[in-house]
């Protein structure tokens, strides 16, 4: 089943005479549990790609459904609902900078109002215990490694265990170990919890944790076939 389904999706940036189309009539379904990647020169698309089925931004033209809802001139309300299932791992791992390790984790279930302050809590403490940081809970961002903050960051996108989670360059700060350390994580909690991974890098050394990977160019989005082509042929 899909839980990303995206048809002839077209995104425009600016009005009038600075109106620059950005995305060309975009294909893709998602399955549950699949590891996608995204690579492509900068400025092909690809982050605007990534805001649009995380509501961060409206859908214009074509369609979009994430968990069974049309993005697609979805209202306001609607968007922000649909940004709350979804989880966030961006470059720049966005921590409260005074807020503990287990503190921002639990940020991550704030919303989730049926949780009492005591299960929030108990839940943060064990997700940072399965990123290997359960001797880190009460540390700051700033008393962290890179490499530990973005596990913090990972921790706080997959408590809620999301059916969904929007990566954009989450190796980019990192260096190779750490960047290897943290998406083999995200690809064991991910087979874990069932959930799909839609994933921006320019990083080649991660490609292989991909189901499939997917080529961005000039706003058109395309299947990657050539690492198996070049395996047969090779
Ligand atoms: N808010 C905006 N207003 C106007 N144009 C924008 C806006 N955001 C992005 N663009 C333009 O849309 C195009 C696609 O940008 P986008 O950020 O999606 O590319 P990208 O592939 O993610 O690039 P990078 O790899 O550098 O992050 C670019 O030409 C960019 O200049």
């Amino acid at each position: 089943m899909s839980v990303i389904s995206i048809n002839h999706l077209d995104h425009y940036f600016g009005y009038g005479q600075l109106r620059k189309q950005v995305l060309f009539k975009i294909n893709l379904e998602i399955a549950a549990g699949e590891i996608i990647i995204m690579t492509g020169p900068s400025g092909s698309g690809k982050t605007t790609l990534l805001t649009l089925v995380g509501g961060l931004r409206s859908a214009q033209f074509g369609s979009l459904y994430v968990l069974g809802k049309e993005l697609c001139g979805a209202s306001a309300e609607e968007l922000v609902q649909a940004r709350r299932q979804n989880g966030y791992i961006f470059q720049a791992h966005n921590l409260h900078g005074s807020l503990t390790a287990v503190q921002n984790v639990k940020m991550g279930l704030e919303l989730h109002h049926h949780l009492s302050g005591k299960e929030m809590y108990t839940r943060s403490m064990q997700m940072l215990e399965q990123v290997g940081l359960g001797n880190r809970l009460h540390y700051y961002p700033d008393q962290l490694s890179g490499g530990q903050k973005q596990r913090v960051a990972i921790a706080r996108a997959l408590v809620s265990r999301p059916q969904i989670v929007l990566a954009d360059e989450p190796t980019a700060a990192l260096d190779s170990q750490s960047g290897r350390d943290v998406v083999n994580l995200m690809q064991k909690l991910a087979k874990e919890q069932g959930c799909a991974i839609l994933m921006v890098t320019h990083d080649h050394r991660i490609l292989d944790i991909a189901d499939r990977i997917l080529q961005m160019e000039d706003g058109k989005l395309q299947e990657k076939v050539e690492n198996l082509s070049y395996q047969w042929w090779s």
